[in-house]
């Protein structure tokens, strides 16, 4: 007789094998003197995973990846790498250079007394020559740099430079790598490029990686998970489809880019806007909202009728910017109210002063927020467009 036989796998198959987070920070806060900067914040860096710390200017960014390489000593919660405790206030601060993670910041100096391939080969010294020779022009090749592996770093453009300073630290393969704005030094055409050589060789070599920048578009070229930070406080987390498509607060919207913002009533849990009705079910009943709408999420039609052009949401004026045109509008509501609006479509559309329009929304890139100062309550519209 035929018997059948269930496959019993082990149970703890899932924790043996689960990777160990690359980076944890946990409750960190920092000052300096009274001045608090970090204020208890909690991020993650999963093995393999591009991070960017992403926000305004002073809002503590560099000081929380200082405190992660141990370049700045931790003075409340705890920094752990691949699962050990490196830093715990009063009880242990490892130092950066035993801590195996690569540094690269928005001025790298190189070492002006060695080669291009002698700078790379310089963090390899537990490895044979060879090997370390080997392992530093692999990665000059990958940053577009082993043609220049004899060249001195003062016969280096500042862009050449820091391809050097990226190949130095990426070359001892550390889990865990550490950038601060290590492209804004660069001019525009340059920055793209080292960016792409540079995602692709963190991708390819499986580090971990922390980046700091303050430029939006920069973080969601290169990262898996953004934290946005504001004020010393991570204020969210998430891919950076979560941030974009479903910002937590004003702050994050207006983060990502110019918004049109529009302010309603909450009646029968909608609000109207002169460019549509949006559900705002959330919030209480009467409360004051504010409808945040992205350039791009007006979709404009001309419509023939010139002659009522009045009555009607109109073109005020329209630029070509390149790879998309910027119209600005007056959307003119049925109960008479107007606003003036920016709508963004792509390629060359350029149409006349005045001419009446019509516009729809596209709701994934509406959001409604409770008006500052009225109840609490966020979320995303997912109401009808007029
Ligand atoms: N060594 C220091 N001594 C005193 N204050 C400091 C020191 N380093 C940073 N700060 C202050 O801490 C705050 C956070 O600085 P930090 O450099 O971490 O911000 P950031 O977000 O990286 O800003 P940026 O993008 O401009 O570099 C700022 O107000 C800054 O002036």
């Amino acid at each position: 007789m035929a018997t059948t036989k269930t496959p019993t796998a082990p149970t703890h198959t899932l924790e043996a094998t689960a990777p160990v987070t690359a980076l944890s920070l946990s409750g960190v806060r920092h000052r300096f003197d009274q001045h608090v900067v970090v204020k208890g914040v909690e991020l993650t860096v999963e093995p393999g995973e591009v991070v960017c710390l992403l926000g305004p200017s002073g809002c503590g960014k560099t000081t929380l990846l200082r405190i992660a390489a141990g370049l700045e000593v931790l003075q409340e919660g705890r920094v752990s790498l691949r699962g050990d405790t490196v830093a715990a206030p009063g009880r242990r601060h490892v130092p950066p250079e035993k801590r195996s993670v690569g540094l690269a910041f928005q001025d790298s100096a190189l070492f002006p007394h060695l080669s291009v391939l002698e700078n790379v080969m310089f963090g390899l010294k537990p490895l044979p020559a060879a090997k370390r020779r080997e392992r530093a022009l692999a990665r000059l090749e990958q940053l577009g740099m082993a043609n220049y592996a004899d060249t001195y770093p003062h016969m280096l453009s500042g862009g050449q430079q820091q391809r050097v300073a990226l190949a130095r630290a990426l070359a001892p393969e550390p889990r865990l790598m550490l950038l601060d704005e290590p492209f804004s030094s660069l001019d525009a055409r340059l920055r793209d490029q080292i960016r792409d050589d540079t995602l692709h060789v963190l991708k390819k070599v499986g580090a971990a990686t922390l980046l700091v920048t303050h430029d939006p578009e920069e973080a969601m070229f290169m990262a898996d998970r953004i934290a946005l930070m504001r004020d010393g406080t991570i204020v969210q987390t998430g891919t950076p489809r979560e941030l974009y498509c479903a910002p937590c607060d004003p702050f994050v919207v207006t983060f990502f880019g110019e918004v049109n913002e529009l302010s309603g009533v909450v009646t029968n849990g909608k609000v109207t806007t002169p460019v549509g009705t949006v559900e705002a079910g959330w919030l209480p009943e009467g409360s004051d909202a504010t409808v945040m709408v992205r350039p791009e999420a007006l979709r404009i039609t001309e419509r023939p009728d010139s002659a009522t052009a009045h009555e009607h949401s109109h073109v005020v004026m329209a630029k070509l910017l390149g790879r998309s045109s910027l119209i600005h509008l007056c959307a003119h509501s049925q109960s008479g109210e107007e606003a003036h609006l920016h709508a963004r479509v792509p390629g060359v559309f350029l149409p006349a002063e005045g001419q009446p329009v019509t516009i729809d929304l596209d709701l994934s890139q509406v959001f409604v927020f409770a008006a500052a100062g009225a109840a609490a309550g966020a979320g995303t519209a997912h109401g009808e467009a007029e």
